[in-house]
Formats: C-alpha cells, structure tokens, sequence
C-alpha cells in the first residue's frame, strides 16, 4: 500500500480513497473524477488493499462509489489500455480486474454499488459485482463493450446472469445500449433511485439493513453466497477473459479506441 495517507477514519491510497463511517458502513471510492473514474492497474491494486481493508474492520456494509457527479467508472482506462495490443497483453490485465471482481461478488459483508454517476463499460461490470446497486436520478447505464469491438472481459457479464433476468441480461450486453434510470429499474439491474443528496440518500435506503445486527447480516450474505455454484462462476469467468482478450486483438478493437481517443468535442 503506496503513498498511504490517513486521517480518522479517512485512508487516502492515492487513486482509491477509503471512508469509515462510526455507523456500520464503508465507503469505497474511486478517485478519477477528471477521467470519469477510469480504473488503470494502479486502480486495481488499490480496489484490492481498501477490499482487504474493508473486510477486516468493523463495518457491515461496504459501499463501492466513485469521486464526483459524472461517473461513478467508465470502465477501463482506455488511454493506457490502448498500449496493449495483443491477447496475451490484454488477458493479464483482465485476469487481474476479473480477481478483483471475484473478491467482490465472494465479499463475506453485504457490498452495494453506489451510482453517483454513469457507468458504462468495466463501469457497469464494477458494479454488477456488487449485491445491490442503487443509483442518483441522472445515472446511465451501458454495457458498450460491443461498441468497440469485444465483450465484458473482467467477468461481468457471467456475473450479470447470476444478478438478473437471462433476457434482461442478453438484450443489455448484446445491444451495448445505454440506458437512463428509469429503464434500468425495470430491467432489475439497480433497485432504487435516490434523489435528493446522494451520499445521505444512500445511507437512508441503507436504515434497515443498517438496523441488523452484524451476524444477521453476514449470515444471510453467506446463504446468498451458498446459492452460487462458485466453481462454476470461477470457470465461467475465466473462458469470458479468453474470449474478450482474443478479440481485444483484432483491429476492429483498436481502431474503435482510437476513435475515442482521438475524438473531437
Ligand atoms: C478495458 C476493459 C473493458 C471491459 O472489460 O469491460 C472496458 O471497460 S471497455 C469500455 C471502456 N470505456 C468506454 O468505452 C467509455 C469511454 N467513455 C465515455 O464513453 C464517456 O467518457 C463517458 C464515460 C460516457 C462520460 O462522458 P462525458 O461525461 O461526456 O465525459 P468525456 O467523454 O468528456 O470524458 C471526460 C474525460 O475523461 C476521459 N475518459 C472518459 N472515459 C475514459 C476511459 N474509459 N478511459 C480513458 N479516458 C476516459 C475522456 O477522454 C475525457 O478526457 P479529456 O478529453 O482529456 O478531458
């Protein structure tokens, strides 16, 4: 754990901050806001320390959210990723994003993505992790992998099928479609808009769970995680990377990044 800054109950990692709250919760947060809360490798390390941190101290409930209104992850950093040109390249870094994904969806404690913002891509994979995802008023959500030219490859879209409908859960990754808030209710994939301020919002929806004691909660995440067939889902998410990090070679993928980087606003 690099350029670790503390003050109570606040720990600065440097791109991932994490806040302890006295009432049973902690708050993990992607600190990108510039770029959107674009997740690079330093991201990834620092997601995995505030996980371990997370999991060691005295909260019951772990809440996933990114700096600022915007976004809450736009998915990978696609100006980095866009060095990595071949299968081999790509897979590495997606196995990595794919562990710290599995640490989530395995999480002992109740996790809840908190969509301050937009998610799209790796965004919307982030969250699915998560047990529930709640989001602010203007939040969209786009599983837009297919825009540029590969699939979920960090083990989101075999954690969405656990997560909602398969219909729901093909037509949201097959169309690459960005959806608002609305739409997103009724495809099941987050379970309340909180309006008003965000941070108070979420912790408001939070009151009931929030009213149980820790082994109540633990012990109904653990019947939650009972209910996945684990090797499977570990299975399942390994052949997604291999399939995403063959076509994260071809050029189709490259050039559709490159659009993007090179974009004009
Ligand atoms: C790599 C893993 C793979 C997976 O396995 O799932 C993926 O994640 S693929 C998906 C990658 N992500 C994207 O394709 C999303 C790209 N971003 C956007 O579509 C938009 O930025 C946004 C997220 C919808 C937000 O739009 P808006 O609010 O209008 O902001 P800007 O577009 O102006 O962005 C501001 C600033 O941030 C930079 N940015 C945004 N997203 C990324 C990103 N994923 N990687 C790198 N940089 C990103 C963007 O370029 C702007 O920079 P400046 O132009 O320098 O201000």
């Amino acid at each position: 754990m690099s350029n670790l800054t503390k003050k109570e109950g606040v720990i600065s990692m440097g791109v991932v901050v994490v806040e302890q709250e006295k009432n049973g919760v902690t708050w993990i947060r992607i600190n990108r806001e510039k770029i959107r809360n674009a997740i690079n490798l330093d991201v990834m390390d620092e997601l995995n320390d505030a996980l371990h941190i997370a999991e060691k101290d005295e909260s019951r409930i772990v809440v996933l959210t990114g700096a600022g209104d915007q976004a809450f992850c736009s998915g990978g950093d696609l100006s980095v990723f866009q060095s990595l040109k071949t299968s081999e390249e790509a897979y590495k870094m997606l196995m990595k994003m794919g562990a710290v994904l599995e640490k989530i969806l395995f999480f002992p404690k109740v996790t809840v993505a908190a969509l301050n913002g937009t998610a799209v891509g790796g965004g919307c994979e982030l969250s699915v992790a998560c047990d529930f995802r709640v989001a602010a008023p203007h939040v969209k959500m786009g599983f837009v992998q297919g825009k540029l030219g590969i699939t979920t490859g960090w083990g989101g879209g075999t954690i969405l099928l656990q997560r909602i409908s398969q219909a729901h859960a093909m037509e949201m990754m097959l169309s690459a479609k960005i959806y608002p808030a609305n739409s997103l209710i009724n495809l099941g994939i987050i379970q309340e808009i909180i309006s008003g301020p965000f941070q108070e919002g979420v912790l408001n929806w939070l009151k009931p769970y929030l009213n149980q004691n820790a082994g109540v909660l633990q012990a109904y995440k653990a019947r939650l995680l009972d209910s996945f067939d684990q090797l499977t889902i570990q299975n399942n998410i390994k052949r997604e990377i291999e399939e995403c990090s063959l076509l994260w070679a071809t050029d189709e993928h490259h050039e559709a990044v490159n659009r993007f980087l090179t974009r004009s606003k």
